[in-house]
């Protein structure tokens, strides 16, 4: 598939794949004169689901499966993959993408969430590869490396976003749970010499239920079992309803559903069932019957119900509304249409969701469409402690300045799957009370054991030794190479990470820190320790497991930078090829709303321009391709003079957008190559693109401005018409007449 000459583009969902519309073309013929080529990977959920189910569609029809072709790719040394965000789908989202799909002639099986029959079970799994973060965790076969470019802060701090302010007496707060949850009976051991592992169950009433067969264990892995015990989430969720009613906040609930995709949507469902809990107990028979199932959320209760007599429904709904009289507001994702935190678990996720809420001053909309205090519900104490904290300083404090805040970058400990993000296939719902074991296949020797009863959520986790050695070396050369001390945010307290300390004391010592300040601190210090270095403008690496990889990484760039869009995200494979996340961030729903009905795409592709240039740098470096050594400098410039110049998207229509954007990303490129003197070939292939945007600019940007504020189409959602989103994102004539003359 790939040549050491060539760049896989990941085609994504939402908003980052309507600006790679845009991009793509130009992308693609910059990198031609230097001998590179662009190849397109397509690996939307549509075309996830497509290549799942071959024999279903036609010879024209079918589609090579391009994720698993790329997670072979990264297991290879010459890997250099553009990845943009792509949704990880809930079951609400795979159902919509398969409704469009088969509206549109692909003659694919719906997708049986209760299946009756074998052929119905095999479907579900096959479509299992389709839900939740399934990406991702494929394609990380490296650690994470994000941070904001020293152009990228110097911007935001020459222009700051705006800040919501901080009260110190604000009552906004987390709220997690102080027993019964995954943290407080957490077990780990790290294994010595390579072994098989099952998960078993062996009830009260003496069966065992072997709930995976089998797990390959290498030898140094570390893994963990924890459970988080039903009973005591729902007396935690039925108090924390109750303090936040009495108290008069929002109640808002915080998972991340996508990722932790059998986990947090169980977490979720007994949220929502407790919060209406009497009119889920008065018609759970019906609800049984009619297969609702809200850990989809209400969304899916209330499509459920549609099919029901009119008299039937509104009794359905006039008991939901009995039961609000007596429970807290909820915070709203969207207060103009109704949309409450709990209509789907993949609305509110806890990476973005949380970050969001601290730069509003610590508030979320109201039904009323008005900011105001809330009860954050993150029930995992385990890392829900660390957003108490920042609330905590900035109750003191007051909200960050962006113009004076130091930065944070992370080192994340990411690689093959790593902890709790890569535990889904071992994680489930306890059928009956019992023992849960982790067994030794060969010896029969039990390695962890758990008391759980029926509903407990209990799950295995992995982290290979190989991730983790790889992980200090980024993080001592993160440290070396910025000058910034390093702080390792691990808990003692916490047996998994107790167990990792005793590594990174042990691979520390394989590397030069001389000169350097690298620490271990419990998460809630770190925290303290590196917001009073943020508030005095002291730059600090976190260096973190997977989670709070993902945590931190839109925390402090929603705090910095206004969003982690901005960020560079690098994923140094371990076998030496490089992954280039385009920022930290998400694919934007919100946006592509306002594109079809106001043809305004606001998405800012700075992330993808950033990622581009290490692209280019480190295929320079490794190939020894001067040319693109220079397309990465300048590119690099470029993307300064689109900051200093301020062309970033505006949010509103009738501004700049990302296409606008774009125009001038390439104006400013072409001028960097045109005026270079690195490459003669180059420059010269470069002058006419750059004089004939420099002269059209006005032209351009008035094409690209008038087509604004009218509803377009592309076509649909999960699998846009090419030809109708292509005409949307390329609006010039005089643009597209300038690219093709560069003859891509
Ligand atoms: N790497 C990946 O593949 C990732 C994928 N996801 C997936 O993305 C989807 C959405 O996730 P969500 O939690 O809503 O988070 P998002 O980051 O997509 O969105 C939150 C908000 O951040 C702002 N934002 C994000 N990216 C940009 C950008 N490039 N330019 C301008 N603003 C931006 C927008 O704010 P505003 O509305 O104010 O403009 C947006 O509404 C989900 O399906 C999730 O699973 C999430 C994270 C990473
Ligand atoms: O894979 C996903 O669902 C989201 C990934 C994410 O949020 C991140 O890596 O920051
Ligand atoms: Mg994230």
């Amino acid at each position: 598939m790939s040549s050491d000459q060539t760049i896989i583009y990941t085609l994504t969902d939402e908003a980052p794949l309507l600006a790679t519309h845009a991009f793509l073309p130009v992308v693609t013929a910059f990198a031609k004169p230097a001998g590179i080529r662009i190849e397109a990977s397509d690996i939307s959920v549509a075309a996830r689901i497509l290549a799942a189910f071959p024999e279903n569609l036609t010879a024209e029809q079918r589609v090579t499966d391009s994720m698993i072709e790329l997670g072979k790719l990264t297991l290879r040394p010459e890997a250099n993959i553009i990845k943009l965000p792509n949704i990880s789908a809930s079951v609400s989202q795979l159902r919509a993408a398969i409704k469009e799909l088969q509206d549109k002639g692909y003659a694919i099986p719906d997708y049986p969430e209760d299946p009756e029959n074998d052929e119905q079970k095999a479907i579900k799994v096959r479509y299992g590869s389709c839900i939740g973060s399934s990406v991702n965790p494929v394609l990380r076969e490296g650690n994470s490396d994000r941070r904001a470019p020293r152009a990228v802060k110097e911007a935001a701090k020459k222009s700051p976003h705006s800040m919501g302010e901080w009260s110190q007496a604000s009552r906004t707060h987390v709220s997690h749970m102080t027993s019964g949850d995954f943290y407080h009976g957490e077990k780990s051991m790290t294994i010595s010499g390579a072994r098989d592992v099952k998960m078993e169950l062996i009830t009260k009433s003496g069966k065992t239920i072997v709930l995976k067969q089998k797990v390959a264990l290498l030898d140094g892995e570390i893994i963990d079992s924890m459970f988080m015990s039903r009973k005591a989430l729902l007396a935690f969720y039925e108090a924390q309803i109750e303090d936040a009613h009495k108290t008069g906040v929002l109640f808002s609930l915080h998972v991340k559903a996508t990722m932790m995709k059998v986990s947090h949507p169980i977490v979720f469902g007994h949220c929502v069932r407790m919060f209406y809990k009497e009119a889920f107990e008065k018609h759970q028979e019906l609800f049984d019957s009619l297969d609702v199932n809200v850990n989809n959320g209400m969304a899916d209760l209330h499509s459920k119900i549609a099919t029901l007599p009119a008299s039937q429904r509104d009794e359905i709904v006039r008991d939901l509304h009995a039961c609000q009289e007596h429970r807290p507001a909820l915070a709203m994702v969207d207060s103009a249409k109704g949309i409450t935190n709990f209509h789907s678990p993949n609305d509110v996720i806890v990476d973005a969701s949380m970050p969001a809420m601290i730069r509003a001053g610590g508030k979320m909309y109201g039904a009323d469409g008005r900011l105001k205090e809330v009860k954050a519900v993150i029930p995992e104490s385990t890392f829900a402690r660390i957003y108490q904290e920042i609330i905590n300083f900035c109750k003191w404090h007051g909200a960050f300045d962006p113009s004076t805040m130091g930065t944070v970058p992370n080192v994340g400990l990411m690689a093959q799957k790593a902890e709790e993000y890569g535990s889904h296939d071992k994680t489930f719902e306890m059928p009956e009370d019992g023992v849960a074991n982790i067994t030794d296949l060969a010896s029969g020797e039990v390695l962890l054991t758990q008391n759980v009863e029926q509903g407990d959520i209990w799950r295995m986790c992995q982290v290979k030794d190989a991730p983790i050695r790889d992980w200090v070396k980024l993080a001592v050369t993160r440290a070396r190479n910025s000058g910034m001390p390093a702080v390792f945010w691990l808990d003692p307290y916490r047996p998994h990470e107790n167990e990792l300390i005793k590594k990174v004391n042990t691979y520390l010592k394989d590397h030069d820190t001389d000169g350097l300040e690298i620490r271990i601190m419990s998460q809630v210090r770190a925290m303290r320790y590196t917001l009073e270095r943020v508030s005095r403008g002291l730059d600090t690496i976190s260096v973190t497991g997977n989670i709070l990889r993902d945590y931190l990484t839109d925390l402090f760039p929603i705090l910095e930078l206004g969003t982690s869009a901005k960020m560079l995200s690098i994923v140094p494979l371990m076998a030496g090829g490089g992954m280039y996340e385009t920022g930290a961030g998400g694919s934007a729903p919100k946006h592509v709303q306002q594109l079809v009905e106001e043809n305004h795409l606001r998405w800012d592709s700075l992330g993808e321009f950033l990622a581009l240039a290490v692209s280019f740098e480190d295929m320079g470096l490794k190939t020894g391709n001067k040319k693109a050594t220079v397309l990465a400098n300048t590119l690099d410039a470029a993307t300064g003079s689109l900051l200093d110049k301020r062309k970033s998207p505006s949010p509103k229509t009738g501004e700049l957008d990302n296409r606008g954007s774009q125009f001038y990303l390439s104006l400013f490129w072409a001028q960097e190559l045109a005026a270079q003197t690195d490459d003669a070939e180059l420059a010269a292939h470069f002058a006419p693109l750059a004089k004939s945007l420099a002269d059209n600019e006005q032209k351009i940007v008035a094409e690209m401005l008038e087509v604004q504020g009218k509803a377009v189409d592309v076509g649909g959602y999960y699998k846009l018409d090419e030809a109708k989103v292509t005409a949307v994102m390329r609006p010039s004539a005089t643009f597209n007449a300038a690219v093709q003359a560069l003859g891509a």
